[in-house]
């Protein structure tokens, strides 16, 4: 049967994001203020580059576990096959945590949420990687700017991990008709909230998306060439399955 847009499609989705969220979004507002010390920011920066990365890769699956939850629940979702809802999840999960991770991101002071606290990019020196962090930053940035909505976010979520055009899918065609109806669900209520114009800029922040993760990905192949212990021992299995 063919799934078309509908209100329980939308509250289903809205339902799923708000129960697999890491952090409420007031949990976060009252921590948007505690940034990390000196001393504290020193310590991340003399940390090795491998114990950087495997410090980070840990906090990065914990956020893509969320993500997986977010998935399953997602009806449409559920309908197809395992194979499909693997592939989805292989190139669209890290995409789901760098938009959800966009929430809590302090356009103040630039920083971010990571470790309990707010930190900047210096935070990370030591992984080596400036050009993905700060690229990173700035797709934050731009997430900020449009000011989404707690329900907006959900479908936008919903839409980024449900696209048809990941590779190696079985059914496409399944996978089309479960992508259109999110997008009717998400032009459904950008309708309702008046703001039909964020459309074109939710596809654009799609393909910001989709460069950020092959940078994501050239990063850790260049660090698992580097570093190979760490990356095929120490990185959470969740994560080797998922990017490497
Ligand atoms: C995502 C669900 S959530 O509830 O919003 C949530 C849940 C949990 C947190 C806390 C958290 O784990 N924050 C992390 N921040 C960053 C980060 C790091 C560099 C710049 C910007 C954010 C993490 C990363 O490891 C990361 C993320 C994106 C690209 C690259 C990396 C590093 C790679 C090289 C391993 S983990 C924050 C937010």
């Amino acid at each position: 049967r063919t799934l078309f847009f509908s209100d329980e499609l939308c509250a289903s989705i809205v339902r799923s994001h708000r129960e697999t969220s890491q952090y409420r979004l007031e949990e976060l507002q009252a921590l948007t203020w505690k940034v990390f010390s000196r001393e504290e920011i020193q310590a991340y920066q003399s940390k090795t580059v491998d114990e950087m990365w495997q410090h980070c890769a840990v906090r990065l699956t914990d956020a893509v576990q969320y993500v997986v939850e977010f998935a399953k629940h997602i009806p449409g979702f559920r309908m197809l096959s395992q194979n499909d809802q693997i592939a989805l999840l292989k190139t669209g999960s890290m995409e789901v945590v760098l938009v959800r991770m966009s929430r809590f991101f302090n356009t103040e002071n630039n920083t971010v949420f990571f470790d309990g606290k707010f930190a900047g990019t210096e935070v990370f020196k030591s992984l080596a990687c400036g050009d993905l962090i700060s690229a990173v930053f700035d797709f934050a940035h731009g997430m900020c700017a449009l000011k989404l909505t707690e329900q907006q976010l959900a479908l936008f979520s919903a839409l980024v991990l449900i696209n048809a055009d990941r590779p190696s899918l079985e059914d496409r065609g399944r996978v089309q008709r479960v992508q259109r109806s999110v997008e009717l669900g998400l032009n459904h209520i950008l309708h309702r909230d008046n703001q039909d114009s964020l459309m074109h800029k939710l596809y654009q922040r799609m393909a910001v998306l989709r460069s950020l993760c092959v940078l994501h990905m050239e990063k850790l192949r260049w660090f698992s060439q580097r570093y190979p212990l760490t990356a095929h021992s120490l990185f959470p299995p969740l994560y080797k399955e998922l990017f490497c």
